[in-house]
């Protein structure tokens, strides 16, 4: 039960606590959303997020918030959401992912609270703190407690704030209310028949931080902490009337505390307080040797040293245990949780860790037959979000970007990418700054690859194609380039110069008279990668939009004060980036196109039992590294059980020696592989399944490529591996994934341009064709179609007298 009532604040929840401090005695606070503003909740979160136990916002009406603010306040320390409407409650679990414990939901008269305190709480139970005194809490504790004692004492268990028991006292009614009143122990002493102020003759005096019910309201708990002459609670002068606690952390704490007051000149502890720099150095020590420790005894000792250490800094920066267990349980409250990646510079060693190595040992590919349809159909299933979750997360940033321009750019660069910018946008020629650290190695790469895509997209021109359908009859069709152009360059997990030549040559090869650049900021320097802006450099980019995400998206399908609108956007990238195009190609008011949903990145392979093992894993991998969310798929045509198993044995042999071993950990996880009986059934699976890139290391591969109806790009034969198509023989590698191959093509110079067709009628052609297109016109109803014919036959006089 905790506490029977829960105090409802509408406004200046701060000032009331401070006029009338015993309001915290409740351990819980119910803010009304209607009246405190996300912000004003913060604020209060943080000011008594350490004393209470239970902060709750009262959610009147579902429009109070958006879904990130409902993520940022349970990420801020907000422990549950009362509301009254079921739909939105379901929503907010189904949708964003709200844990159903972190919400009370209003059942009749009575919200159901199952997080923490869990409690009933009855409409009556909330309470105005307007309404609240020391007199109606004590009458709240009152009423609901009851005694078996003959002499109507409550029996009261006292606790620090650490939870350590101090001893078992009673309690009158009398008692309480002063308890509540003064906000210190106060007891009644069975001995003495009277009512006892702690420390009042002992000097030991209490603060009460909290007062507790337990759960079937026939004991007190008082959460105190023991002040005065000794601190000790017993009459004895012991902490705890069950003797002195054991030296652990909360021991510690206090020795150190007094140390910092009194120790004695040139004592170690002493220069530890008045040396920041010994006092670092030996956290580094000892944080080193815990990570070397093994055994139970050297883990003990060597993080025992740690926590002293990190104690003294905590005490010499006047940081409390307390303030650090409070910290601790803000992040337990977090809904969404930072990836925990190690700083780089610790990366290297963690590398080595050996639970990395055990991960990857592990390692294996789910195995099915074909025979098998309904596991198959399973590993088929892309590993994605649903669309409308992805489009909760990505419409408010699009509405932000329309609304707020370049600032929402700003904005989200510091959000998502972790870097404050000054401006969103560079121009060309863009800055020497910009191209630092390109090796020339490096260029001549580049330039190879760029030239031979570049043949091979110039290849793609067409000519205008014309064609006289009847004599007279001449039809016609030829390309123009679409004008304006917006590429995105991914670059969250990677930087990817390759996607941006991909991307930038068919797009220079096709004329586009304007091509922006968009990728993401580097966190370190807020600028992009040197060889991204060389290519930017290489294909006459105006400007490189300095954004990612469906920020950038949204910013070049709309405009803002300096990214220019474009009328068509092109690039693969996350989820994010993936569904903000498929927004904006659907909004007339953009008026802008896309090339394609381009996501995660997959392959499939078929193999054969000739086909070399290190060669099979080595593609799947370079595909699995691209993210947690790719998919590699192995169809094996008859494989034994020894070829599949030498199979993921290469792939655990090779995943060892990946930089992004963790990544390939999570990708294999949801990949398989299928072994089939025939080519045919391997190839009707792969068209079912339609890959963003198909490798054929079979027998005569190049004899199957007939079979292929649904693929973004095939790479035929052991000697191709997918990575030559990644960057250097000419194909584009921006290609369709989560299965769109049935339907659209990979980038290529005809992305870039839109067909216009022509016509030219000559009289004899007017002959031919004009009794067609009158009769039809006439039957549409459609009279002045049918009399443009008319007019010009009658006066070519190919018409009979009085035709009508
Ligand atoms: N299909 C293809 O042709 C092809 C080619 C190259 C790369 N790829 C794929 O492109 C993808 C690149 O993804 P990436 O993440 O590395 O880079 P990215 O540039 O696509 O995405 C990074 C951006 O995502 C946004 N973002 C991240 N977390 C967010 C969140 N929680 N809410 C809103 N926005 C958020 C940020 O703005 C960040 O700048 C990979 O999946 C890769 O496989 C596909
Ligand atoms: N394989 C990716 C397309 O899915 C493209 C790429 C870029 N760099 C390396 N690979
Ligand atoms: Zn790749």
């Amino acid at each position: 039960m905790v506490f029977p009532i829960i105090p409802l604040y509408s406004q200046n929840p701060s000032s009331f606590i401070n006029e009338r401090p015993y309001l915290t005695l409740t351990g819980q606070a119910l803010l009304k959303a209607s009246q405190l503003d996300k912000d004003a909740i913060k604020q209060f979160v943080s000011e008594y997020g350490s004393t209470l136990t239970l902060i709750s916002v009262l959610i009147e009406n579902s429009a109070l918030f958006s879904d990130d603010d409902i993520v940022e306040l349970l990420n801020n320390g907000v422990t549950t959401f009362f509301l009254q409407d079921a739909t939105y409650a379901s929503r907010l679990v189904e949708e964003i992912g709200v844990p159903t414990d972190r919400l009370a939901l209003l059942e009749g008269s009575v919200y159901k609270n199952q997080f923490g305190v869990k409690n009933d709480f009855k409409l009556q139970d909330i309470v105005p703190v307007e309404r609240l005194d020391s007199k109606v809490l004590t009458q709240s504790i009152l009423s609901s407690l009851r005694t078996d004692r003959t002499d109507g004492l409550y029996t009261t268990l006292v606790v620090d704030t650490s939870e350590r028991c101090l001893g078992l006292v009673y309690s009158s009614k009398e008692s309480i209310e002063q308890a509540v009143d003064r906000k210190v122990g106060v007891y009644y002493s069975r001995s003495r028949k009277e009512i006892w102020i702690k420390g009042l003759t002992s000097g030991n005096t209490q603060k009460l931080v909290s007062i507790q019910l337990d759960c079937d309201a026939d004991a007190l708990k008082f959460v105190v902490v023991q002040e005065g002459r000794n601190s000790s609670f017993c009459h004895l002068e012991t902490e705890s009337c069950f003797g002195q606690f054991k030296h652990g952390l909360a021991g510690l704490e206090k020795l150190l505390q007094q140390r910092k007051l009194n120790a004695p000149p040139g004592s170690y502890t002493s220069r530890l307080f008045n040396d920041p720099a010994l006092l670092t150095a030996k956290i580094k020590e000892e944080a080193e040797e815990l990570t070397e420790a093994k055994d139970k005894n050297e883990l003990s000792w060597e993080a025992a040293d740690l926590f002293y250490f990190a104690l003294a800094k905590l005490v010499a920066n006047d940081v409390s245990l307390s303030d650090v267990e409070t910290n601790l349980h803000m992040k337990h409250l977090k809904i969404t949780r930072r990836k925990g990646d190690a700083k780089p510079k610790f990366v290297e060693k963690s590398q080595e860790s050996n639970s990395e190595v055990q991960l990857v040992e592990s390692l294996k590919l789910a195995t099915y037959k074909s025979e098998d349809k309904e596991s198959v159909n399973k590993a088929l299933t892309r590993p994605i979000q649903r669309t409308s979750q992805i489009m909760h997360l990505v419409n408010p940033i699009i509405d932000n970007v329309k609304k707020n321009g370049d600032k929402a750019l700003v904005e989200y660069a510091a959000k998502f990418d972790g870097v404050q910018l000054k401006n969103s946008v560079i121009e060309s020629p863009f800055p020497e700054e910009f191209f630092e650290g390109l090796t020339p190695e490096m260029k001549e790469s580049l330039d190879l690859s760029m030239e031979n895509v570049r043949k091979f997209h110039a290849a793609q021109l067409i000519d205008t194609m014309q064609v006289e359908t009847q004599p007279g009859v001449v039809c016609s069709r030829f390309a123009r380039p679409i004008e304006k152009v917006g590429l995105y360059i991914p670059g969250g997990t990677a930087v990817l110069p390759s996607t941006a030549l991909m991307l930038g040559i068919p797009a220079q090869v096709a004329q586009c008279r304007e091509i922006v650049f968009a990728s993401p900021p580097r966190k370190s320097d807020g600028k992009i990668s040197p060889e991204v802006a060389y290519i930017a450099q290489q294909v006459g980019a105006s400007k490189i939009v300095l954004a990612g995400g469906a920020q950038a998206v949204a910013a070049m399908a709309y405009g803002t004060e300096s990214v220019p609108k474009v009328d068509k956007i092109l690039g693969p990238g996350n989820q994010f980036v993936t569904a903000a195009k498929m927004y904006v190609q659907n909004d007339t008011q953009a008026l802008c196109s896309i090339d394609m949903p381009a996501g995660p990145s997959e392959v499939l392979v078929v193999c054969d039992e000739d086909a070399d093992v290190d060669f099979v894993a080595s593609d799947l991998l370079s595909q699995a590294e691209h993210g947690v969310d790719s998919q590699v798929i192995l169809l094996g045509v008859q494989l034994s059980e020894r070829k599949v198993e030498q199979i993921q044995t290469a792939v655990r042999q090779q995943t060892l020696q990946l930089p992004r071993k963790d990544i390939v950990v999570k990708c294999i996880a949801h990949s398989s592989i299928i072994v089939c009986n025939s080519y045919e059934e391997a190839f009707k699976i792969s068209n079912q399944y339609a890959p963003e890139h198909l490798i054929l290391q079979i027998k005569e591969a190049a004899n199957y490529v007939r079979l292929v109806n649904n693929a973004g790009s095939v790479f035929v034969g052991a000697y191709t591996p997918e990575s030559c198509g990644d960057y250097s023989s000419g194909t584009n590698h921006t290609l369709p994934t989560y299965g769109y191959a049935r339907q659209y093509s990979g980038v290529n110079t005809s992305t870039f341009q839109k067909y216009v067709t022509a016509q030219s009628v000559s009289p004899q052609g007017l002959d031919n064709i004009g009794r067609a297109v009158m009769s039809v016109a006439q039957v549409e109803g459609l009279d002045a179609h049918r009399n443009a014919v008319k007019i010009r036959m009658s006066k070519l006089g190919l018409l009979p007298e009085g035709f009508q």
